[in-house]
């Protein structure tokens, strides 16, 4: 199956007509500073092309996980004030998504011209499971583009969502994949049909349930899984340890334990870490220690320690196997890159990928910040995905709603 692209798209002809793109513009915010412009770096060229082209372009994009309704920490804002500054033509950002405002400005659009809509999770239909609610908040994002409408895709990040912006828009208008999309699926695509191995793949981050699901499909996929991040409490939990304060999704215990018990039959071998950075308190300047990951509650914080990295004799171990490996894929930072105390874990993954001979594929919009943001540089890695849950769905061999619904 195949996709249209919008190369073709362009060669149709886009001046005068409203064309909806659907951006991953999720970027990591410190306040309303974005710590982290890859994504929207990213999304950029497919903007310009049609902006280019003398389309009225309609970006829409979620930031965080709102519940549904407005709330001014999950705005666009900083988001799109930083395109604003890469881009060179007008961008505007409408303040809700397919109200008064966006209506209005969507009506003003020059050729050419950009206007954001709001977070589009600020709809709880955007994300309903129920379709006719997601079909009609499609239906009023759909006729913002009037009688020409088309619809282009180029939220790789999103492409897992079966969410109206992404997937039932693309049942109502002409789609077309956008070229971040086709670039992250022809890199990915490489990963699962000729898989070098051995192959690892280390998980992290603080999606705990969202990540373990993927693990399900990755036992026999993977040679090793390394395990770090908030998840590696339910780890610890599942084998009968104590977490203290950590992160933990208690329901999810009886999950890890039957990974474990199916992983030697699936040839998967799970690496835990044996050593964790327990903090006092969740803060940059907390207090902390490492101690084994057996004895968390007889840190010097007691139950109350939180684990926020993986400790270095594991960071040892975890940079060992990815330096064996042939192919690497990451997703989730260790620990708490974003407070210098808690680092340590995520630079040493890092560091170890820019050393190993393998090729190595960084996945998510965290764990790219954290390479970034640990002064590593692009070129170092293989390819840095922007999707996190995505890139892992995708390398399941999952359906991706947002890319079957473009196929023809
Ligand atoms: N032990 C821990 N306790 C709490 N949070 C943690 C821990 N380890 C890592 N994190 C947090 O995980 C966050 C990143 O997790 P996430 O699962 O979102 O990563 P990602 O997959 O790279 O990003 P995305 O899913 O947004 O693309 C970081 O903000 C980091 O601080
Ligand atoms: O950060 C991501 O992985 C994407 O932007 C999707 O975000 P979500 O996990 O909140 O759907």
């Amino acid at each position: 199956m195949t996709s249209h692209t919008l190369n073709e798209l362009i060669a149709e002809g886009v001046r005068g007509r409203y064309i909806l793109v659907r951006s991953d513009l999720n970027v990591p915010l410190d306040g309303s500073t974005v710590t982290d412009d890859g994504r929207i770096k990213a999304s950029l060229p497919v903007i310009e092309k049609l902006s280019d082209a003398g389309a009225r372009v309609l970006v829409t994009a979620h930031l965080g996980r709102p519940k549904g309704s407005p709330e001014a920490k999950y705005s666009l804002k900083p988001a799109v004030a930083r395109l604003a500054e890469l881009a060179p033509f007008k961008v505007q950002l409408a303040d809700d998504t397919v109200g008064e405002s966006a209506k209005e400005l969507a009506g003003s659009l020059d050729d050419g011209d950009v206007l954001v809509l709001e977070n589009v999770r600020f709809d709880a239909r955007e994300t309903s499971k129920d379709d006719a609610e997601r079909g009609a908040f499609a239906d009023e994002l759909v006729a913002l583009t009037g009688e020409n409408g088309a619809f282009v895709d180029d939220a790789f990040g999103a492409v897992h969502r079966k969410h109206s912006s992404v997937y039932d828009v693309a049942t109502k208008l002409p789609s077309y994949q956008g070229d971040l999309v086709h670039t992250e699926v022809e890199v990915l695509r490489k990963l699962t049909t000729d898989t070098q191995r051995p192959y690892v793949v280390v998980l992290g981050g603080s999606k705990v349930s969202d990540k373990l699901a993927v693990i399900d499909n990755l036992l026999g996929k993977a040679d090793t899984i390394l395990v770090g991040g908030g998840m590696l409490f339910t780890f610890l939990a599942a084998v009968g340890h104590k977490v203290a304060g950590s992160l933990l999704e208690a329901d999810q215990i009886p999950v890890v334990q039957d990974y474990l018990k199916r992983a030697s039959d699936a040839g998967t071998a799970f690496v835990i870490p044996t050593d964790v950075v327990v903090a006092s308190r969740f803060s940059a300047d907390a207090e902390h220690e490492v101690v084994a990951a057996d004895a968390i509650e007889d840190s010097s914080f007691g139950a109350s320690g939180i684990g926020l990295d993986i400790g270095p004799v594991s960071a040892a171990a975890f940079a060992e196997q990815i330096k064996a490996a042939k192919t690497v894929f990451w997703n989730g930072p260790m620990g708490v890159f974003e407070f210098e105390a808690f680092s340590g874990g995520t630079r040493a993954i890092a560091q170890a990928l820019t050393e190993t001979p393998a090729f190595t594929v960084v996945g998510g919009g965290d764990s790219a910040a954290a390479v970034r943001t640990l002064g590593f540089e692009d070129s170092q890695f293989g390819h840095i995905s922007t999707g996190g849950g995505a890139s892992l769905e995708y390398l399941e061999g999952k359906d991706l709603p947002g890319l079957s619904v473009l196929d023809r």
